[in-house]
């Protein structure tokens, strides 16, 4: 069965391997005379038995050195419906609508079943929608059985580390910085706004986000780096665009084919970046036995043995980067759209923001908490448009018992279709209708604590699936809740904002795969406010 899987999954690649073989077979021979070679002038090889040694060695050693990581199929659980239908000709086409209509498949599933089990075609296989009761049973299955590692294919890039220890890290405690720099990066990545201005909203907060998200991750130092700030920016898209590349390739092809993306191979010059910018901060702390409230510091700090190397600790941040920035940037980005599209909401926000200022004109550690409204809204925001379709995702390597029998088959990717959940009109009443301040409602009016902490942005519940769940539940969440309460805040206080003339339809969301990203090229126009 194991040959048989691995013959069909990687038939192209074998028809090539074995192409080489034969081809290097007859240069042993001398029945191939390689004029291509000799105009390239490949003087090097100039002996040919050389080379077919090498050809050989080499297709040889690839077969074997990427055995382990063929694919494997994938059996399905009987009984449960495909989205589209289940013979096989509809899952074909199915996979392929999935790339940009995956949105409308999940909720077609979800409703048919009533959120029960459902599997929807993908380009990694049939994917296994969850009821979100199973999460209890999942949440704390072992990392071998249900991994979340091989839900990403930038790891294939990246290599693995695991990065959940971030979840103690005590963010908070850089929020007075972080405010101080969000002025700065305003004024970086803004023109002057000085009348109504026509900006790239995608592009101009991902640049405030970064900057931003640096001054967290490493100080002002860090943030004032453009360098760096451009390779944190630049890491998670040549990420993205490189494993789309390379996830075109048989598995057997990936490990030569990555050395042939552009994206890929940039990403070397980009952990170049991060050491330049990370290991001089770290050498001066260390010289100056300083201490520090930041993500490096802190990572320095824990590490233990051989992590304690400043090489290792600039690629973890380069990684951290990249689960952060594209990520944060798009929560602010949506909420633009929406207060363009729904401009009575802007005053009430202003105002809230207003009370809470401290005499410096920041929000202190503990306002964050009393924004209510504000909270409210990012998440009624994140609730239309949520970045993930599906969360939660794990791929299960072994058939994988739940607590009522169901058995999760071996190689299936699992998820929690959250876009469908946050339609849900048992969950949230009156789904369809926007109402920014309904999470704020919640808080003020339940009298249960557990109901009002889960009506919380950052919250990660069965009903609240945007941050995961579980063990790998996003560690960042907290501090974004936080970052974007204060960017959106500076905001409010300090600009007007509005669609352009003729352009007053709120920005589409983008849909590509399971990703739901905020319009990249929609405009708003922005003007400073003058101050009283
Ligand atoms: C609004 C912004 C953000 C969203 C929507 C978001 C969403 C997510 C989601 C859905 C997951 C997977 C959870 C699961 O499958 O159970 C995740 C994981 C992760 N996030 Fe976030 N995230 C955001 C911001 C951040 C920030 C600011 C950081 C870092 C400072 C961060 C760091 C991480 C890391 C390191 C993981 C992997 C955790 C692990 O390996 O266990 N995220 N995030």
């Amino acid at each position: 069965m194991a040959i048989k899987d691995y013959l069909y999954a990687n038939l192209m690649a074998l028809f090539v391997s074995a192409g080489l073989i034969v081809f290097s077979l007859r240069y042993v021979v001398g029945e191939t005379e390689s004029k291509f070679l000799a105009i390239q002038g490949f003087e090097f090889f100039e002996n040919r038995t050389k080379l077919s040694s090498y050809l050989t060695v080499i297709v040889v050693g690839l077969l074997f050195v990427t055995l382990p990581q063929r694919p494997k199929r994938q059996k399905l659980a009987p009984g449960i419906p495909i989205v589209g239908g289940s013979d096989i000709q509809h899952v074909k086409q199915n996979r392929k609508r999935f790339i940009h209509d995956g949105k409308s498949m999940l909720a077609e599933g979800y409703r048919k079943t009533k959120g029960g089990f459902f599997y929807v075609p993908s380009n990694c296989g049939e994917r296994l929608m969850l009821p979100v009761k199973y999460l209890e049973d999942l949440k704390t299955a072992p990392i071998d059985q249900v991994d979340f590692v091989a839900t990403f294919i930038e790891y294939l890039i990246f290599g693995e580390k695991d990065v959940r220890g971030l979840k103690d890290f005590q963010s908070a405690d850089v929020m007075p910085a972080v405010q101080r720099e969000i002025r700065n990066a305003f004024d970086a990545a803004f023109p002057p706004c000085e009348d109504w201005t026509e900006i790239n909203v995608v592009e101009r907060i991902t640049k405030v986000v970064a900057r931003v998200s640096s001054c967290m991750f490493g100080g002002i130092e860090l943030s004032e780096n453009e360098k760096w700030v451009e390779a944190s920016i630049a890491f998670a898209i040549d990420g993205f665009h490189g494993a789309q590349k390379i996830k075109r390739y048989p598995h057997v092809l990936r490990p030569i084919a990555k050395y042939f993306i552009s994206e890929i191979r940039s990403i070397a010059g980009h952990y170049a970046e991060a050491e330049k910018a990370a290991i001089p901060i770290l050498e001066a702390r260390q010289k100056a036995g300083e201490k520090a409230l930041d993500l490096l510091y802190w990572m320095s700090d824990q590490a233990k043995g051989s992590e304690r190397n400043m090489k290792f600790i600039a690629s973890i941040l380069l990684k951290v980067s990249f689960a952060a920035i594209h990520t944060s940037a798009a929560a602010p980005s949506q909420l633009i759209y929406d207060l363009c599209a729904m401009p009575e909401y802007v005053e009430p926000l202003r105002k809230e923001v207003e009370s809470v200022l401290d005499p410096d004109g920041n929000i202190d550690k503990k306002s964050f908490g009393q924004l209510v409204k504000l909270d409210s809204i990012m998440k009624e925001s994140q609730r239309f448009n949520p970045l993930l379709l599906i969360t939660f995702e794990r791929v299960v390597h072994t058939p994988y018992r739940l607590s009522d029998g169901f058995v999760i088959p071996a190689h299936t990717h699992i998820g929690v279709p959250t876009s469908s959940l946050l339609m849900d009109p048992d969950l949230y009443p009156d789904p369809t209708r926007y109402d920014g301040f309904r999470f704020a409602k919640i808080r003020t009016h339940e009298p249960n604590a557990d109901a009002s902490a889960r009506a919380q942005y950052a919250a990660s519940n069965p009903s609240s699936m945007s941050f995961g769940f579980g063990r790998h539940s996003c560690p960042g969440r907290f501090f974004a809740a936080n970052e974007i309460k204060a960017i959106m805040g500076y905001l409010l206080l300090n600009f007007d904002m509005k669609f352009p003339e003729g352009k007053e339809k709120r920005p589409e969301s983008l849909l590509f795969e399971t990703q739901f990203l905020p319009n990249p090229t929609a405009t708003v126009m922005f003007k400073r406010r003058k101050q009283a």
